[in-house]
């Protein structure tokens, strides 16, 4: 059983105290958690295949194509899972050029407030009961897992990985979050390849320090399974990659910001492999325009590009979005970003099969 919350306290600058105000609530143990949603054997060899395949790619030794694909956030579990059911059977009919990976996404940074998933409020109605989101997250992940599709998911709260990491096979430090020291101190202890974003202005600068940062050991404050705060050695992170996500009117997926994105890692002595999102700034949020950006990363990688290792779409089963808290949802709409709707989706990924297909065709002439 987790253990149950317990009554708020509300904190004010009493003796011992932090300071300030803070309602505090107590939150179960990750111990509790995996206790009471165990790793399983098929989820964890989906997520060890997982972590394998992803690096693999990203490394260059596997010459197929990363695809990050799901919606911008998860609100409802059963539009989760049909969605993953059909992913994981159009994920085996591309496997011998893609490598699909889920977006599972749970945690939301906001650019202001609204709703921050369904880890912190899992009823979507400002109830905030995270003893309940952790359960419902990881029970969700889990069966995902253990129908071997991958999970990716983006890092947000520091204390989120000791519940879920040991399901997640591809991580993101997000375009607000990427500056942070706490989570490049984050990802260089994370066993997972993370993909930093770049900023929110469209820095491509800060992602790169961001890996040379997370590839380091750091030392910082954190909670181990037992709920206890403890101080976090870490050994570094060697397979963190720059996400181009674009910025406000600045889209960045073009061949020569392929290039000077290259050029900069190289400058860094760092790897040149790098993940092109078709979404969020190189969408300009519009959810029509990714299949358009998708279809331009495609001709690069058909050409011969070898820098793309992997792209990133936001899909659900129903195209656009949806405000939170209708009468009549629709079922799989985003209540975040709008999604490319299933179909479009399944024709971009057949797509960008054809055209990590037609790179390795490039490459071994070109031998
Ligand atoms: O990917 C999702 C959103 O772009 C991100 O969470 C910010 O959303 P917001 O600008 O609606 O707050
Ligand atoms: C929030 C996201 O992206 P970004 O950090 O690029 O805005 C996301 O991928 O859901």
């Amino acid at each position: 059983m987790l253990a149950e919350i317990t009554t708020d306290s509300v904190v004010e600058n009493s003796p011992g105290d932090i300071g300030g105000q803070y309602r505090t609530h107590a939150a179960t143990t990750p111990h509790g958690l995996m206790s009471e949603l165990p790793l399983s054997r098929a989820a964890a060899r989906s997520v060890s295949d997982g972590r394998l395949l992803t690096r693999r790619v990203l490394s260059g030794g596997d010459d197929r194509l990363l695809a990050v694909v799901g919606p911008c956030s998860i609100h409802d579990v059963n539009a989760g899972l049909a969605y993953a059911k059909s992913l994981g059977e159009l994920a085996a009919d591309l496997a011998d050029d893609l490598a699909v990976v889920m977006r599972v996404y749970v945690e939301k940074p906001r650019t202001t407030v609204g709703w921050t998933g369904l880890l912190t409020d899992p009823a979507l109605d400002g109830s905030l009961d995270v003893n309940h989101g952790l359960r419902t997250v990881r029970t969700l992940m889990l069966e995902i897992a253990e129908q071997g599709l991958p999970i990716a998911t983006e890092w947000l709260s520091p204390s989120a990985p000791v519940y879920l990491a040991d399901l997640i096979s591809w991580g993101a430090i997000g375009a607000r979050t990427v500056e942070s020291q706490v989570h490049r101190q984050l990802a260089s202890g994370l066993p997972m390849p993370v993909g930093m974003k770049n900023g929110s202005t469209g820095s491509v600068d800060v992602a790169v320090d961001a890996i040379r940062s997370a590839a380091a050991p750091h030392t910082y404050l954190g909670v181990d399974r037992d709920g206890r705060a403890v101080t976090l050695r870490t050994t570094g992170n060697p397979d963190c990659h720059v996400v181009l996500r674009g910025g406000p009117g600045r889209p960045n997926y073009y061949p020569e910001n392929v290039r000077e994105t290259a050029r900069l890692l190289a400058a860094a002595g760092l790897p040149t492999g790098l993940v092109i999102d078709a979404s969020h700034g190189n969408s300009g949020k519009d959810h029509e325009q990714q299949a358009v950006v998708a279809r331009e990363i495609g001709a690069q990688v058909a050409a011969g590009n070898t820098d793309i290792r992997g792209v990133m779409l936001e899909g659900f089963l129903i195209p656009g979005r949806q405000e939170l808290g209708l009468q009549d949802p629709v079922f799989g709409q985003s209540v975040t970003d709008a999604c490319m709707g299933w179909d479009a989706t399944v024709a971009v990924l057949h797509d960008l099969a054809a055209a990590a297909r037609q790179r390795r065709a490039v490459t071994a002439a070109a031998r």
